[in-house]
């Protein structure tokens, strides 16, 4: 019997769901990729549990871990920028002295594909560890049509190397880079004439996304971007409302984009459009840390709104160059006050609807069995401490790929 037939069997499990944590412990079996059974232990009668690889018993199980914003593919480090910053170089001003991102497009440009992959591996290696079964990988470091769908085809690879599942985002309006330095509506027509046709044609983006800020596209150049990923039949999500408040996010939602992510600027009509668009609040505690921000996301005009809000760890090698999801849950809710569970939520159930996979991200009977068990006695715990180690099983479409 292969690894993915074998009927597993947890019992006692203390179980996150996705969206709640169930209130009595639960016994769970999987066969073939799928959940097969989820019941309350006391309903547990025990010939259900013939033919079935005994997994262990206690602990808190959770939906395999969904980081839906990512830019985990990238050349050369920002080692020197951290230091600028730690002496009061703003991110913005980096970035105006052709610092920051466009550094990192130079050492992403210089890199061959290979060279990316065998970079970005240990880093979505990483991830893995701490639980994630779901990635998404954003190009955004090439800005010319070769490069980009270079990056695109590491993290594709990527996806085929390792047991986790990756999703594609074609960020070429990330950066206005040099050789458009004085003509970013030029460069703009590049991403909608010829990258977004070539990595549509090639199958290499699952969504598009823009960085609409000053230091990057303005709403309406943003706006070209999307109605070219729209021909094209891909999905679309904006970085928007992070450093100021040009109004982004409310005109990606009337393109009903998947998420609007960092979002600290956001403003009531902002929330209003996402809220009528279904639109995913992407909350990424890592660069506002980085960053040292000190304007918060607008929580709990978004949680009164009932926009759904993920958790990511924006892993990137500016402004969150941090390869820690379980970190983001304890950022999350010490810094902007969620609850350990809508952390939880929001890197599993939510996390997947930024992804456009919804209905993901759940433990129910019928679902994928990408799910892991830690050794902690309540979900919360996850998101009280920092704590490495605690992963003990991780099952990816059924099967067992980790196991302490
Ligand atoms: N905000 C824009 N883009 C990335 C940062 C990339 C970088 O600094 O290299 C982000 O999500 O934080
Ligand atoms: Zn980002």
């Amino acid at each position: 019997m292969s690894n993915t037939e074998k009927r597993r069997l947890w019992r006692d499990v203390s179980v996150f769901d996705g969206l709640h944590t169930l209130p009595e412990p639960m016994a769970v079996i999987t066969q073939g990729g799928r959940i097969v059974s989820l019941v309350a232990m006391h309903d547990f009668v025990e010939h259900q549990a013939e033919g079935c690889d005994e997994m262990g018993r206690g602990g808190v199980m959770t939906p395999g871990l969904v980081d839906c914003h990512t830019h985990l593919v990238f050349g050369g480090s920002r080692a020197d920028e951290f230091e600028a910053r730690l002496e009061g170089v703003g991110y913005e001003e980096i970035a105006r002295r052709g610092g920051g991102i466009l550094s990192t497009v130079s050492a992403t440009r210089d890199a061959s594909e290979q060279a990316l992959f065998e970079l970005a591996k240990p880093r979505l290696e990483a991830l893995i560890a701490d639980g994630v079964t779901t990635v998404e990988i954003k190009s955004g470091y090439g800005l010319t049509v070769k490069d980009e769908l270079k990056m695109l085809r590491v993290a594709r690879r990527l996806g085929e190397a390792l047991p986790v599942r990756v999703e594609t985002t074609l960020l070429g309006a990330h950066a206005v880079p040099p050789e458009f330095e004085n003509d970013s509506d030029g460069y703009i027509d590049l991403v909608c004439q010829e990258m977004i046709p070539a990595a549509a044609k090639e199958g290499l983006a699952d969504a598009v996304d823009v960085f609409c800020e000053k230091i990057a596209f303005s709403v309406a150049q943003c706006e070209r971007v999307f109605e070219a990923a729209e021909a094209h039949g891909l999905p679309i999500k904006a970085h928007a409302e992070q450093l100021s408040n040009l109004g982004g996010t409310a005109m990606a939602a009337r393109h009903g984009a998947l998420s609007a992510d960092h979002i600290e600027y956001l403003d009531a009509a902002g929330i209003a459009a996402m809220r009528q668009a279904g639109s995913v609040a992407v909350i990424l505690p890592g660069a506002f840390h980085t960053l040292r921000e000190t304007q918060q996301p607008p929580i709990s005009a978004l949680r009164e709104a009932g926009v759904p809000m993920a958790v990511a760890t924006d892993a990137n090698p500016g402004s969150s160059p941090l390869f820690m999801p379980t970190l983001m849950l304890n950022l999350v809710c010490t810094l902007f006050r969620l609850t350990p569970q809508e952390a939880l939520a929001g890197m599993t159930a939510h996390g997947a609807s930024a992804l456009g996979l919804k209905g993901e991200g759940r433990i129910e009977e019928g679902a994928r069995a990408d799910l892991c068990v830690w050794d902690i006695d309540t979900p919360a715990a996850l998101a009280y401490a920092v704590q490495p180690g605690r992963l003990r099983q991780r099952l990816f479409q059924g099967e067992l790929t980790h196991a302490i």
